[in-house]
């Protein structure tokens, strides 16, 4: 035992000589040896600890000299794992106007069971005259253990809820009444497969009678080439054989990224009642469907989204990666429901390959989504990504659009569109940006039947919004006067309950009463709902209590002429600072995309680094979502610099203002985060001291052949270009570019350590991109650590996944900026 400690004791000291005549020389002159290169050094001997590692039964790689921080910092990890997220809710208007009903579903990491349990805790609300309102919350929330998918009727009478089976077992729908289980259906896997609960293609919605359910689910098992003892047989049977195998048979693209394992999404019907189940005819496989709503009476009853299988940049018949991915075209269709008579009728003729049974109702637009009602079945609204399909930007500013659907439900073929909400190119300061909306509520209209209320991106912050479809005009509903988000949870009547945060402020419930002004126009009356959650620990609270949180307007540093107005604007960074912040390490912190943006709500991961005593320098360079169009577009064509340059210009601003201590700078991001991450530390090689990077895009000459979304190293280094120079075999050229526009190019400089997180199932950035670089420092005898977690795709976020990751950032980080 001596004898090791002895070793432990020698490592220490060397560390702490070497840290000495770091500190000792540095402070002499710019040419002493850089601390890295002292450390590394010293630690580069900690190879041969780790044989000491195994035999004191340290897990490999763990650093003795930080193993109380790593528990100290592991425990307080755990208080933010505990906090639980507000997810959907729903409101039931009752016969008193005065109460109604609450349904909040809410989610809680479960680290033991590496998955998020979900769990439904219900309210009454009693509203007073006086504007005032009381939430009674039930004393306990009832978990939703294998319930895929929670969705109320419309008039909240019946509630259904769906248990997608994990093996070959029937799909599970349970009708519940106010008081007993109705019903229940099985779906045998023959006829589908779960239904999708992805945001995107998920789609489950009653009709007005609530006597069927619509919804999207996988396409049944496809045949396969069936072989016995003598070889292929012709009539494949359903039936299990134990003498004879399936083939693989033809491969098919699939969506990519979290879709590999998902089969085609296919549009079904179930009688509630019967319990019968039936697939919408005429739609081929070619076609994707997802988010099925029911249209008021017409021959159509069901109105849907589609993505075509040719959706590549040439629509070549190949399916690209859609998780995050806006630009893919599509387009609203409506379907007849196939319980309607004569249906039937019509699928005999489609199953003679005639799709006449479906019409494209959008096609003079490359993009149509979230379709709803009007409450009068008068309008279709919807939102469109035009502008990321047709520049190629997988996301972009979105825009509002209507259809007149016809009295008479006649449908015969495409309709006309009217805009309702443009595509705003360059917003006047502080006025409204455009709509970023990443989903709309079931019903979300106000009594007018006219407006509707979504979130969308305003800035770095996210905004109730006001939209009136008659007449276009877009208000900001929640508090103009703050930098905190703000979300639209549900609507009772025209009150909203919403939820507000920030960064480091855990959500808070609010319920907004309407209140007409003189000039008639609407504002809303907000009042802070008691939570139910528990409080914060005291710990907690204790490190989060002194913190101060703003958003930053960067201007733009010596912007070139041919810039369009738009992209001259300032871009902004959200500054969360501890008490003395000059003093304290900063974490600059990068989104991916790029056309994403790092909003002001509510982060557990950011909350617990600013509670390790780190400033932080949220960066929403240009090309971030909710600062209009031309900013984001701006960026394409121009990555590793424009937006490098960006976040340096947020770093220098901060420092001039004195406001952070320039020499405990790091830097974290993911994928297009850890591209500007590993950019950075390339570029910029004495600015930072620690870094960390997410699946990182490292190298987009090898990523280009591994993605699921090749175009996008095509649009972000050309530019528009890239649409039309888009191919699946870039030349040595091509190549050659996008390995200068990559941070491997800049390699050579970098010598700050660097701590990279890898997912082994990334089909978006695979783990290939970050290995490499990190190979590559540690052949340079950079510090490095990398994490590979093997049953992990792009996002990193399975419970266990993300804890890990964000306790060694803590610990990494706290590592190289300590004094
Ligand atoms: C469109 C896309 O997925 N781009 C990646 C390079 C990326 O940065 N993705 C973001 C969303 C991320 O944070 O993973």
């Amino acid at each position: 035992m001596v004898a090791i400690c002895s070793g432990i004791q020698s490592y220490y000291s060397s560390i702490a000589a070497a840290a000495d005549i770091y500190r000792s020389v540095s402070s002499a002159c710019a040419c002493a040896p850089t601390r890295g290169s002292l450390l590394r050094r010293s630690i580069s001997n900690s190879k041969v600890m780790a044989s000491d590692h195994a035999s004191q039964g340290l897990p490999s790689g763990m650093d003795p000299s930080m193993l109380d921080e790593y528990a100290s910092q592991s425990k307080l990890l755990q208080e933010f794992f505990k906090i639980p997220s507000i997810g959907k809710a729903w409101i039931f208007n009752s016969k008193n106007e005065n109460t109604s009903r609450a349904m909040v579903s809410i989610g809680q990491s479960d680290l033991l069971a590496n998955k998020k349990r979900n769990f439904l805790l219900n309210s009454h609300i009693s509203k007073s005259t006086s504007k005032s309102v009381s939430f009674q919350w039930s004393p306990f929330p009832i978990e939703m253990n294998g319930v895929s998918a929670v969705v109320p009727s419309p008039s909240g009478e019946k509630l259904l809820l769906v248990r997608n089976a994990e093996d070959d077992s029937p799909t599970k729908f349970e009708i519940w009444g106010p008081c007993q289980l109705e019903n229940e259906i099985h779906i045998a896997q023959s006829i589908h497969g779960s239904l999708y609960t992805d945001g995107w293609f998920e789609g489950i919605s009653w009709n007005q009678e609530e006597t069927f359910i619509a919804y999207v689910a996988e396409e049944p098992p496809q045949p396969k080439p069936e072989f016995n003892g003598s070889g292929y047989r012709k009539e494949a049977s359903s039936q299990k054989d134990c003498k004879s195998w399936k083939g693989q048979g033809d491969w098919e693209d699939d969506w990519g990224e979290t879709y590999s394992k998902k089969r085609i999404p296919a549009l079904f019907a179930a009688n509630i009642s019967s319990g019968e189940v039936r697939a919408v005819n005429g739609i081929t496989r070619s076609l994707s469907v997802g988010q099925v709503i029911w249209a008021p009476s017409s021959s159509y009853s069901l109105v849907f989204v589609a993505w075509s299988d040719d959706n590549g940049f040439q629509e070549t018949p190949r399916k690209l990666g859609i998780k995050y991915c806006y630009n893919r075209p599509c387009a609203l269709y409506a379907a007849p429901d196939p319980f309607k008579e004569d249906a039937d009728k019509q699928s005999t003729d489609s199953n003679q390959g005639d799709t006449t049974a479906i019409v494209k109702l959008t096609a003079e637009l490359s993009s149509a989504f979230f379709p709803r009602f009007s409450p009068d079945g008068k309008y279709l609204v919807f939102i469109s990504a035009k502008s990321s399909v047709d520049s190629g930007a997988h996301n972009g500013t979105n825009s509002m659009h209507k259809i007149d659907w016809p009295a008479d439900g006649k449908i015969e073929g495409s309709f006309s569109v009217n805009d309702v909400v443009p595509i705003i190119a360059s917003p006047q300061l502080g006025c409204f940006p455009g709509i970023y909306c990443s989903g709309l509520l079931r019903f979300p209209w106000l009594s007018d039947g006219r407006t509707m209320i979504l979130s969308s991106y305003w800035g770095s912050k996210e905004a109730i919004l006001s939209v009136n479809v008659a007449s276009g005009e877009v208000l900001r509903v929640s508090p103009q006067d703050s930098d905190y988000s703000w979300n639209v949870l549900a609507l009772d009547n025209n009150n909203i309950l919403a939820v507000s945060s920030s960064l480091v402020t855990p959500p808070q419930i609010y319920y907004g009463f309407e209140a007409s002004q003189i000039d008639k126009s609407c504002h809303w009356d907000w009042q802070g709902i008691p939570s139910p959650f528990p409080k914060l620990s005291d710990k907690v609270s204790s490190l989060l209590v002194n913190h101060k949180f703003s958003v930053l307007k960067i201007p733009i540093s010596n912007a070139s002429d041919k810039l369009p107005d738009g992209a001259k604007l300032p871009f902004e960074a959200i500054f969360v600072s501890c008490k003395d912040s000059a003093s304290s390490p900063t974490i600059v912190v990068l989104h991916g995309g790029p056309h994403s943006v790092y909003p002001s709500s509510y982060s557990k991961s950011l909350a617990f680094l600013h509670a390790q005593g780190y400033n932080l320098l949220v960066v929403n360079y240009r090309g971030s979502l909710g600062f209009g169009e031309e900013a984001l577009q701006s960026l394409p064509g121009n990555i590793g610099s424009q937006d490098v340059n960006d976040v340096l210009t947020a770093l220098e601003f901060v420092i001039k203002k004195g406001l952070v201590d320039a020499s405990r700078v790091a830097v974290v991001g993911g994928s297009h985060g850890g591209f500007l991450t590993t950019h950075l530390i390339g570029q910029a090689p004495e600015t930072f001291v620690a870094a960390a990077a997410r699946n990182p895009v490292c190298n987009l000459s090898l990523m280009v052949g591994t993605t699921d979304i090749p175009e996008w190293c095509f649009l972000e280094i050309y530019g528009k270009e890239g649409k039309s120079c888009f191919t699946e075999s870039p030349s040595a050229d091509m190549l050659t570019q996008f390995y200068q526009k990559s941070p491997i190019s800049h390699i050579s400089k970098v010598k700050t350590p660097t701590l990279f997180l890898l997912g082994a199932k990334d089909l978006r950035v695979p783990v290939s991109n970050g290995l490499q670089y990190a190979r590559t420092l540690k052949e340079r005898k950079v510090e490095t650590k990398t994490i590979v977690f093997p049953e992990d795709m792009h996002g990193l976020d399975k419970p266990r996944s993300d804890y890990e990751s964000f306790l060694n950032i803590g610990v990494w980080f706290k590592k190289y900026t300590s004094k």
